[in-house]
């Protein structure tokens, strides 16, 4: 069966272009990958690791080969590469990009780029470059598409045939209000990151207060180990919508700050906060086939893995799936998946019985 596109370009080959270019191998989507980045290192790697098929250090006539472009470079330099990429692009190409931030970008590359529909897959990591690539970033993640009035039908159509295709979820939004809503969901939390490490940093008591770093402080802070420059790009680009996040964050700060006189609301707040919290939509990173998974506490001593892979081997429950769990509520807990409802609960009384919380 002949693929759904044919030869697809990646302007720049990091964690996210990496990651779209190994989805459209692992469906076949394909007919050839071909990858330009302005690092050489990372189009090495690219070609190593069998993530993209030709890779190019310089942009040429092979540009104008392509059925499909996607523009994976930091926000920064999105536009200055989409005004090369212009030139060079075949009349009836297909074009997007995967920048955590639209309006400008969206804006400039629109009336430049032949077929061009702006997106932001809401799906990523804290490890940057190519090697930390893969598939499943994309699998089941909200994949934001920002059309205008100005969309060409062709570029709307074939971009969200893309994303469905990659095993993501298309959801259109308006440029200006998809970047109002990154700068609270996902720019803030990024520049809270940035400034209680900076608390720490700049502390005189710095390596005491690493030493007593525990989950919660890991957990919050988790995305700023991300591409410094990615970041810094993503922050700089949103600047307007990101300042008034931030003065609203410090109305909240502020109000928080006088609860802490009053503990009955404080609680009244800290409720709400959870309920909220415990309600974000559980999303499967995986269309693998469904799994019955239940999440187990484990001690941090050494062999509790494999004690507990004995006592459901022993009682013969299979383990379909296994993941430690990095974003955590308390410190130490792996997901273990069954293939079938009756075989997770069997492995609930098991382990329930060898002494381990499970939910
Ligand atoms: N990291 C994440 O979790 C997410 C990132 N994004 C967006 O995806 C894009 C890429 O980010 P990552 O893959 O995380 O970064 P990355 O740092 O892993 O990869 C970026 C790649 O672009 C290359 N590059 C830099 N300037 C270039 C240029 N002018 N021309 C060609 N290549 C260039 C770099 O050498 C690197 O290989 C950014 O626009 C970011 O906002 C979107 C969703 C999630
Ligand atoms: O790692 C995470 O949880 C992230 O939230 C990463 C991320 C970074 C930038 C984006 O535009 C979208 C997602």
């Amino acid at each position: 069966m002949k693929p759904l596109f044919g030869k697809v370009g990646i302007f720049g080959v990091g964690l996210l272009g990496g990651s779209v270019a190994l989805g459209l191998k692992e469906r076949f989507l394909a007919e050839e990958i071909h990858a330009y980045d302005q690092d050489p290192e990372a189009l090495e790697k690219a070609l190593f690791l069998g993530v993209a098929d030709r890779v190019h250090p310089q942009l040429g006539p092979w540009v104008g080969e392509l059925e499909l472009g996607i523009l994976a470079a930091p926000v920064g330099a999105l536009v200055d590469l989409g005004r090369r990429l212009a030139p060079l692009a075949h009349p009836d190409s297909l074009w997007t990009d995967v920048g955590s931030v639209k309006a400008r970008v969206v804006g400039d590359l629109e009336g430049i780029l032949p077929h061009f529909l702006g997106s932001h897959p809401m799906a990523g990591s804290e490890r940057a470059g190519v090697e930390n690539a893969h598939a499943g970033l994309l699998h089941n993640a909200i994949w934001v598409l920002t059309p205008t009035p100005r969309t060409s039908p062709k570029a709307r159509e074939g971009i969200k045939k893309l994303v469905e295709a990659l095993g993501a979820y298309p959801l259109e939004i308006p440029p200006e209000l998809h970047d109002r809503l990154v700068a609270r969901i996902s720019h803030l939390p990024y520049l809270l990151a940035v400034a209680l490490n900076r608390l720490v940093a700049h502390s005189p008591h710095r390596d005491l207060l690493m030493f007593l770093a525990a989950g919660g402080f890991r957990d919050l802070t988790r995305v700023a180990s991300g591409s410094p420059r990615m970041s810094r790009d993503m922050v700089v680009e949103n600047r307007e919508a990101l300042k008034e996040a931030i003065y609203e964050l410090r109305g909240v700060l502020g109000e928080l700050e006088e609860l802490l006189d009053q503990p009955e609301a404080l609680l009244r707040a800290a409720e709400e906060a959870k309920r909220t919290r415990d309600s974000l939509p559980i999303v499967r990173r995986s269309l693998l086939p469904e799994m019955h998974d239940l999440v187990v506490q484990v001690p941090d001593r050494p062999g509790q893995i494999a004690r507990i892979a004995t006592a459901l081997g022993e009682a013969g429950v299979n383990i379909k799936d296994i993941e430690v769990l990095t974003i955590r509520e308390e410190a130490g807990a792996i997901r273990l998946g069954f293939a079938s409802r009756e075989a997770r609960e069997k492995a609930r009384e098991v382990l329930s019985r060898a002494g381990y919380r499970v939910s």
